[in-house]
């Protein structure tokens, strides 16, 4: 099964991408959302988050994201700490998924990618970009965040310059139709290719 790494930084639009590739039939993997659904579920996650940052971090069974959030944006250490609690379980978790895929290629969708060195489990990676002021205008219209969050978050991310060295493919995302061009370009030369 040839897998595509699929990544860009907050707010370059990587799960517009995803969706794109998701109505051309190709099973999409979402990194977040995979995350998010194990800190929701997992008791083993539950204790270990609670145990790093305190009872407040989970309100009954559910974790309080905007807290850990303002735990570890601003704290490389502890948020190293919630990322080895975490990546693990989504990589295992992946590993499950892409068993029962059937299909020419599957997307991995996930943030920080080239980051904490998945893209070596990858066959191919793309990479989506859009420039800084436009990505932090996304997702304060988004998440209604303020720039100095969405910021601390980009600081703990790699730029746009030193990924595009590393990435196989990449899409710069500003009007949709292109973009949505692109994955459909893209996706009739990933048919033709074969694992690296
Ligand atoms: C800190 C948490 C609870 C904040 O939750 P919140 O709902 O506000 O954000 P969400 O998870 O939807 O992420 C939104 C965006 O933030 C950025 N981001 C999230 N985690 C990270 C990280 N570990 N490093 C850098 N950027 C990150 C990404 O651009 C991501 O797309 C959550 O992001 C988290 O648990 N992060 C650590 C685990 C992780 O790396 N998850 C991502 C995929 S495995
Ligand atoms: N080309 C575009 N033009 C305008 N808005 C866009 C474009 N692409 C995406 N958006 C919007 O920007 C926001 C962020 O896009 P998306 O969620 O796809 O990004 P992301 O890279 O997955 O973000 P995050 O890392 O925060 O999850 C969404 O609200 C989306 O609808």
């Amino acid at each position: 099964m040839i897998v595509v790494g699929l990544t860009g930084g907050i707010g370059s639009g990587k799960t517009t991408v995803a969706n794109f590739f998701k109505e051309l039939g190709i099973p999409v993997y979402i990194a977040d959302d995979a995350a998010r659904n194990l800190m929701n579920t997992s008791k083993k996650i539950k204790k270990e988050i609670t145990e790093l940052f305190g009872p407040e971090s989970y309100t009954e069974n559910l974790p309080n994201r905007k807290y850990i959030a303002s735990q570890v944006f601003n704290d490389q250490e502890k948020l190293n700490l919630l990322n080895n609690i975490i990546h693990p379980a989504v990589a295992a978790d992946f590993e499950k998924w892409k068993a029962q895929q059937d299909a020419p290629y599957v997307i991995y969708e996930a943030a920080i990618l080239f980051e904490k060195g998945g893209n070596k489990k990858c066959d191919y990676t793309l990479l989506v970009t859009a420039p800084h002021e436009e990505k932090i205008k996304r997702i304060k219209t988004r998440d209604n965040n303020s720039k100095e969050d969405i910021e601390a978050r980009m600081n703990n991310q790699w730029s746009d310059e030193r990924k595009l060295k590393l990435a196989d493919f990449s899409i710069q995302n500003l009007q949709l139709e292109q973009t949505h061009r692109d994955v459909e370009n893209l996706h009739a030369i990933l048919l033709k290719a074969r694992k690296n």
